[in-house]
């Protein structure tokens, strides 16, 4: 059964069940944020298909866990034309932190996404990041925030947002809450597996106006090519760029890096920003 419509994994369920114990912060913050669109536009410019490379030390479907300084991998993944980072936060699932994000966010300059799942509008106030990320499937449970209220809240703080969906019900809904920035996540959050064809089955439903970025389970330059003919405008990449191997993928090239023994960052960022995608 697709999540959205049932199920969620035990994984994905005792993420949630984190999320809720974790609470948010006192004060309010304030962000000066980077944008994210500009960024992208910036990298295109310069010839280099757009990536946003995710700092993800761990997570439920990698097998071990990269322990380098986080700061040393996101240099490396800005040296290898990363437009964007991404950083995880969630500590208990991803080994990331609030003081991760900081760190990074204070030693480069492209825009840096917090990647956690955020349930509340004071989860808003943990850490200061450029974008934030609000998954609609999350959302629909119970005691969480609504979407075009969290939205409005992220704004507010002056983040930019990221919202993440999976079918094109859930595009509707982030365009009805007033989405600018959508991610179309390849992960199916009820069994954990990636599927490439979700984004090229979804994206024809996000209106052009719309940044699009395909996320999870790109690991090639075929990949990368797959995502942009589709109408990737952006990709988010976490375990090939950490040349950590991935479990449980399908319809993509993944398998064939399961032997990966993590590899060097920058190279694996460069091989795919520098994809021919035309
Ligand atoms: O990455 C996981 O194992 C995971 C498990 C359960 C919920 C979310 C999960 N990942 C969140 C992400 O969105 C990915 O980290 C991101 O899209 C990068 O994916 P990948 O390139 O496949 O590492």
């Amino acid at each position: 059964m697709n999540s959205s419509e049932g199920e969620i994994a035990p994984a994905v369920r005792s993420i949630l069940d984190a999320a809720r114990e974790r609470g948010g912060a006192e004060g309010r913050v304030s962000v000066d944020a980077q944008s994210l669109p500009g960024a992208f536009e910036a990298a295109e410019a310069d010839g280099r298909v757009p990536v946003v490379a995710e700092v993800k030390p761990t997570s439920p479907t990698t097998d071990g866990e990269r322990t380098d300084d986080p700061v040393e991998l996101a240099e490396q993944m800005v040296a290898g034309g990363a437009a964007a980072l991404s950083v995880l936060t969630e500590p208990d699932h991803f080994g990331g932190s609030p003081e991760t994000l900081e760190r990074v966010r204070a030693a480069v300059d492209v825009p840096v996404l917090r990647k956690d799942f955020v349930l509340h509008e004071e989860q808003l106030d943990v850490v200061e990041s450029d974008v934030v990320l609000l998954i609609v499937r999350f959302l629909h449970e119970e005691n969480t925030d609504d979407l075009a209220d969290l939205l409005e809240a992220a704004r507010e703080r002056g983040f930019q947002v990221l919202v993440e969906t999976h079918t094109a019900a859930e595009v509707e809904e982030a365009i009805d809450a007033g989405a600018e920035i959508i991610g179309v996540n390849n992960r199916d959050l009820g069994e954990l597996e990636v599927d490439l064809g979700t984004f090229e089955d979804v994206a024809p439903s996000v209106p052009e106006n719309v940044t699009l970025i395909a996320e999870s389970g790109i690991a090639t330059p075929d990949d990368v090519a797959r995502m942009r003919a589709a109408g990737a405008d952006a990709l988010l990449v976490g375990s090939a760029i950490m040349g950590v191997s991935g479990s449980k993928v399908t319809g993509g090239s993944s398998d064939e890096r399961s032997e990966s023994d993590g590899g060097d960052v920058t190279e694996n960022t460069r091989e795919l920003t520098t994809t021919e995608t035309t």
